[in-house]
């Protein structure tokens, strides 16, 4: 399938952000990856040079691809950079607030046709979309992390979301060689409303000490054949990310059982926010990860 997408715009060079300027790259897309300041763009370009490091050496791509594919990508610290996209994917940090600032500020700048979607791992597209100047062409297109190995993208439509915009996300989505679910826009979609609840839980296990932070990890990489433990893939997604999702289940769905645990709202207010921070439930300024607890 081909679209009439050439240009892919990025806001937020974060994990996600440049992941997704990785795989767009990939995909034959010119890529604009856009963040506040220049050492954000430059560390997410960073990442992006280790990803393809990294599928090199695992034998999945060659130097030429990585090459071509980093001569397409472009980074900004002026969101005028976002004029030529076709697609603008908004992948900043999971706060309703800094979200609809940031559609306040780029739309003035996109094209009237260019999409405009959000990496949001939970929040209401619908409301979402009401932020901008084009809710008919607002989405949720939800990538997973690492995005350059998982291969799932949720699609999620607001209400307003036209057919033709959806119809174009899915051609998208197929070029870069993902599979795509598609999920109603309610809180956390499919993926974090099954997820982020087992993650809080093992967060009460350790709060509760019905174990440690090892033996809960251990317990699920070897009972459950979970490739990352709970709590050690919680430090990866980044503990602000996993409380900002309780919080929309929480305040989505009234229920209490969706209440963050109390040990992940302190972890938080630390500053502790996983890998990304050097240390959360886990301390990673070593050689090797040691536990916090
Ligand atoms: C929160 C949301 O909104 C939605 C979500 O994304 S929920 C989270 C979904 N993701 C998961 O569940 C991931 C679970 N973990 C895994 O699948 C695997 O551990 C993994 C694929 C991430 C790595 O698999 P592995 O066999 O350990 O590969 P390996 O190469 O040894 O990975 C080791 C490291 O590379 C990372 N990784 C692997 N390939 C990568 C790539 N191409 N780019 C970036 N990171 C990569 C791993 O995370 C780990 O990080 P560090 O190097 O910083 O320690
Ligand atoms: N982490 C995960 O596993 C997954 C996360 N997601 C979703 O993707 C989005 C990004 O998450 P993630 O990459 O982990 O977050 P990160 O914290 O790693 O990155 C967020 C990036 O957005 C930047 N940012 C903040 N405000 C603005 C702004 N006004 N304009 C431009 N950039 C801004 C941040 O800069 P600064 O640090 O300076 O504030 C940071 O570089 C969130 O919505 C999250 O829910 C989706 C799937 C998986």
């Amino acid at each position: 399938m081909t679209t009439g997408i050439a240009t892919v715009g990025v806001v937020g060079a974060g994990q996600m952000g440049s992941g997704i300027a990785y795989a767009a790259a990939l995909g034959g897309y010119d890529v604009v990856l856009y963040d506040l300041s220049a050492d954000r763009t430059e560390k997410g370009l960073a990442t992006v040079v280790k990803s393809f490091d990294r599928q090199i050496a695992a034998g999945n791509l060659s130097g030429a691809d990585k090459d071509a594919a980093l001569a397409r990508i472009r980074v900004a610290t002026e969101v005028e950079a976002l004029a030529p996209a076709d697609l603008v994917i908004e992948a900043a940090t999971e706060d309703e607030g800094v979200k609809r600032r940031i559609y306040g500020a780029i739309c003035p700048s996109l094209k009237p046709s260019a999409i405009l979607a959000s990496n949001t791992s939970s929040i209401s597209i619908t409301r979402l979309a009401a932020a901008t100047d084009r809710p008919e062409r607002f989405l949720g297109i939800h990538f997973m992390n690492p995005v350059p190995v998982m291969k799932l993208v949720e699609l999620v439509r607001g209400i307003a979301t036209d057919d033709e915009t959806f119809e174009e996300a899915k051609r998208f989505v197929d070029t870069l060689g993902k599979v795509m679910t598609v999920s109603e826009d309610f809180p956390a979609f499919i993926v974090n409303r099954i997820l982020v609840p087992m993650i809080n839980e093992a967060v009460y296990t350790l709060y509760e000490g019905v174990g440690s932070v090892e033996s809960i990890d251990t317990s699920m990489k070897l009972g459950a054949n979970h490739p990352m433990g709970p709590l050690q893939l919680a430090d990866f997604i980044g503990l602000d990310t996993c409380l900002s999702i309780m919080q929309v289940l929480h305040d989505g769905l009234s229920d209490s059982k969706y209440r963050p645990c109390p040990l992940l709202v302190k972890y938080v207010e630390a500053g502790w926010l996983g890998r990304k921070t050097g240390r959360g439930f886990y301390d990673y300024r070593g050689e090797t990860p040691v536990p916090t607890r």
